[in-house]
């Protein structure tokens, strides 16, 4: 029998689907398979030998249940169904199988400007197009005219110019300064030039346009110009979002040291802080969470998605949470990234005995008297971080000489002056 599902892919996963409904993607009309995956690695080609130049995949995790034969609807990160995936094959987490596209999609921004391939042919149907395809301003726009006029003088019946289609690649954090250049340019371009803003994710260059290409001609090109990618410098590390993520066990003495590391910034007054503490995020954001797997997942991936919008916005953020899972650590680290903000993680390792030892609120007593069931470190798990950007044991330190010890790796990193 036929199961139906949901999912929620990733941001990249999402981009092409996007691409895959829209026609862009054309020939594809699905995610691949291992054995397709497989044979555009190695050759650059499908199983029955179309050429195709790149994996289009999705991954589910181990534990959904989608089996070949069902269909799961694949929703944007606000819950809206953008397609139905019939499932033809399932390798591990790989899932494979046509897409079919549910309307209007309106996630992400510029939804509007991200117009399908037949549109756009049938608008612009009866004279030749010059496609421009983009990832940031575009410099020299002489290079884009004259093509256009010599294109239109050989291809073109009129002798008009082809019409200049700019196809903006936006997609992530620099997406909206894309779409912003192709409309800059626009207004400088003949007026019957068209902007359409297309979801592509970036891939290794080679690849990426071979990419353009193929989208290109899904939008009816009779030439494509791929612009050359901007040079991206980025800020300085004192301007540049910042999270700094302590973990460790219950006492280990992280909120003690974010505590002091908050305070010290703002003595100095150069950045502004977001101090995410513990208790008052299990209080609030968290509230009514357990300590159970799951519900402490959920908890770090909901610090982890106020910090990035903190660092989005180039603030500095700082969490201390037992986060005692290396995936989920992972996770927020990624999260940060992806916005453009830089990523600190404090591993606060004072050993359990000390912890123990310490028990300023009582907990481990009651946790070896069984009176707290999952307790970290007694009856629940710690994954020591091998990504630590910076690890401290605190037994026997002072806790002027801990927070010290954060600082120094700020002012090193130059996130702080
Ligand atoms: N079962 C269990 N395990 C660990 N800790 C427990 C538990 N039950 C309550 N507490 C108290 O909750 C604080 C840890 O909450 P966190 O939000 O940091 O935990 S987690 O990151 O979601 O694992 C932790 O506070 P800190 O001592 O500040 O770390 C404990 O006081
Ligand atoms: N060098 C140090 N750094 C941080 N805390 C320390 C240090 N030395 C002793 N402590 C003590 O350890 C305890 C840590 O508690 P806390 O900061 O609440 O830990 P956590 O937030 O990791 O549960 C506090 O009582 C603190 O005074």
């Amino acid at each position: 029998m036929t199961a139906n599902h949901d999912w929620t892919p990733t941001a990249h996963e999402l981009a092409d689907l996007e691409l895959l409904v829209s026609g862009a993607f054309q020939p594809l009309t699905g995610f691949l398979g291992v054995a397709d995956t497989h044979g555009v690695i190695e050759h650059g080609r499908l199983t029955d030998g179309t050429p195709w130049p790149a994996p289009v995949t999705l991954t589910l995790p181990d534990d959904h249940p989608a089996r070949p034969g069902d269909r799961v609807t694949l929703r944007d990160p606000e819950g809206a169904a953008v397609a139905v995936l019939t499932v033809t094959e399932r390798e591990g987490g790989q899932v494979a199988g046509p897409v079919e596209g549910l309307g209007a999609i309106e996630h992400g921004p510029f939804a509007r400007m991200r117009r399908p391939p037949a549109e756009i042919r049938a608008k612009l149907a009866g004279r030749p197009v010059l496609a421009v395809t983009m990832r940031g301003p575009l410099d020299d726009l002489s290079e884009i005219v004259a093509t256009a006029d010599e294109l239109g003088k050989t291809a073109g019946d009129s002798g008009e110019p082809a019409t200049i289609l700019l196809l903006a690649l936006a997609y992530g954090e620099r997406g909206p300064a894309v779409v912003r250049a192709a409309l800059a340019a626009r207004d400088r371009l003949p007026k019957d030039t068209e902007v359409v803003v297309v979801p592509l994710a970036p891939r290794e260059p080679a690849i990426d346009l071979e990419l353009r290409e193929r989208i290109a001609d899904a939008y009816g090109a009779s030439e494509h110009l791929a612009a050359p990618d901007p040079v991206i410098i980025p800020g300085p590390p004192h301007r540049r979002g910042l999270v700094v993520f302590f973990t460790g066990l219950s006492g280990s003495g992280k909120s003690t040291i974010a505590r002091g590391l908050r305070d010290a910034l703002l003595e100095r007054g150069s950045r502004t802080v977001t101090y995410l503490d513990g208790d008052v995020v299990r209080r609030l954001l968290s509230a009514g969470l357990s300590f159970s797997k799951a519900d402490r997942d959920l908890n770090i991936r909901r610090i982890g998605f106020v910090a990035a919008e903190v660092a989005r916005h180039g603030g500095l953020a700082i969490c201390a949470p037992i986060a005692p899972y290396a995936a989920t650590r992972a996770e927020v680290r990624a999260m940060v990234e992806e916005v453009g903000g830089d990523f600190l993680l404090v591993h606060v390792a004072t050993p359990l005995e000390e912890c123990e030892r310490r028990d300023r609120k009582g907990l481990y007593a009651k946790a070896r008297a069984g009176l707290i069931p999952e307790f970290t470190g007694i009856s629940a798990p710690y994954e020591e971080p091998d990504d630590a950007d910076l690890t401290i044991d605190t037994t026997g330190m002072d806790v002027d000489h801990a927070v010290g010890l954060v600082l120094d790796a700020l002012e090193k990193g130059g996130w702080i002056r």
